[in-house]
């Protein structure tokens, strides 16, 4: 930030004085990757000085919304359309300013071990500033996490790392299980509070990779909570083990992740309309899948960390038109509940409860 800030502002020191003093100060405090990623942006700013200084100031003067609030607000133009088509212009204007804020940083009490209250207390007791968060009832927010996964309450496992919209997806399910079944389960954290809301529930989680399965059994290892099966499973590929089995249906499905922008700034220059194309056919596929693996009277659980109709609402409306003995339960109101940034102060997110009706 020194660097572009001397490269933009101050005359004094030549840019090419500048980036080697930076690379210096990388090498110094940062590790291998961010000595490469210094050098690039510095060198691209200052290549681009004038261009950058131009845009940045005179952005009254482009009358093209979604140019203006790109440059404003650092976000690609794609994605600044695609907004628009859906929300108004203050409200585009408020998600992209939101996406730019330090985010959060909350936890999922593991209430099989501990009560909200009393961690809150012990962990205030440690010098961490610590608030219940305000939708979920399971949830605290720490204001000064920096340290939090050495104490000994992490080890104990009495607690999980995990956005509040993320805990309120499966919270917010208000059903009772007996047999969950988690599609998508890395790294845990739905199925960890699947199966404290239902603690007598078997629990059976899958992933793509051994990689990610492993995630997950450390996960429940740690939290002390009982398995019933972390396996590798491709979840666009029909399962006939499966069939017929679970009463809750979790389809945590792999999505743009746009909805994580505060978290990982780089997720918005990743992603194309191409990609989204291409995750909301594996979201598709999927969900086809969990419809055979729900009992009649069960539910599925569709969530993405994204809040654009193409991996939500359109997912649902393409899988309502093949599969009509499903419908939507409403979530506080909304057939797809989202929540945003700007307005709960939560990762952008959308959660969708199907019911099975009768089996075709
Ligand atoms: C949004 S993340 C899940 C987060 C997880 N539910 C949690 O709460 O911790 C999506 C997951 O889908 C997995 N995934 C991607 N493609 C998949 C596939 N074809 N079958 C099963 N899982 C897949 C990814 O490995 C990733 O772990």
């Amino acid at each position: 930030m020194i660097g572009i800030y001397q490269i933009l502002f101050l005359d004094k020191v030549p840019n090419y004085s500048v980036v080697d003093e930076s690379v210096k100060l990388a090498k110094i405090y940062g590790n291998k990757g961010s000595i490469g990623f210094t050098n690039a942006i510095l060198r691209n700013i200052s290549n681009s000085k004038e261009k950058i200084i131009q845009s940045a100031f005179y952005t009254e003067e482009i009358e093209n919304v979604a140019e203006k609030f790109s440059i404003l607000y650092s976000h690609p133009i794609e994605y600044v359309q695609s907004l628009l088509k859906e929300y108004d212009e203050i409200f585009v204007k408020s998600l992209l300013m939101a996406n730019n804020e330090k985010p959060p940083f909350t936890i999922r009490v593991n209430t099989n071990l501990i009560d909200r209250e009393s961690l809150k207390k012990d962990l205030e007791n440690q010098g961490y500033i610590v608030d219940k968060t305000k939708m979920s009832e399971y949830g605290l927010s720490i204001e000064n996490p920096s340290g939090i996964i050495d104490t000994k309450n992490f080890k104990q496992g009495q607690f999980y790392v995990q956005d509040e919209a993320s805990i309120l997806a499966v919270e917010l399910s208000d059903y009772k299980a007996e047999d969950i079944l988690d599609l998508c389960s890395a790294p845990g954290g739905k199925s960890i509070n699947a199966k404290l809301l239902n603690p007598n529930a078997t629990i059976v989680s899958c992933d793509i990779s051994d990689k990610k399965v492993s995630l997950v059994g450390e996960n429940f290892i740690r939290l002390n909570l009982r398995t019933n099966g972390i396996i590798k499973n491709d979840a666009t590929i029909y399962n006939k083990n499966l069939e017929n089995k679970f009463d809750l249906v979790i389809v945590d499905a792999p999505c743009s992740g746009l909805g994580l922008i505060r978290r990982k700034p780089e997720i918005k220059w990743n992603r194309s309309l191409e990609n989204i194309k291409g995750l909301s056919k594996i979201q598709s596929d999927i969900l086809k899948n969990a419809a055979r693996y729900v009992k009649i009277k069960g539910m599925i659980i569709y969530s993405t960390c994204t809040i654009t109709s193409e991996e939500n609402e359109d997912v649902i409306l393409e899988f309502l038109k093949e599969n009509p003995n499903f419908e939507v339960l409403k979530t506080m109101d909304r057939e797809t509940l989202k929540l945003y940034p700007n307005v709960q102060g939560t990762d952008g997110f959308a959660i969708t409860r199907l019911v099975k009706i009768n089996e075709n």
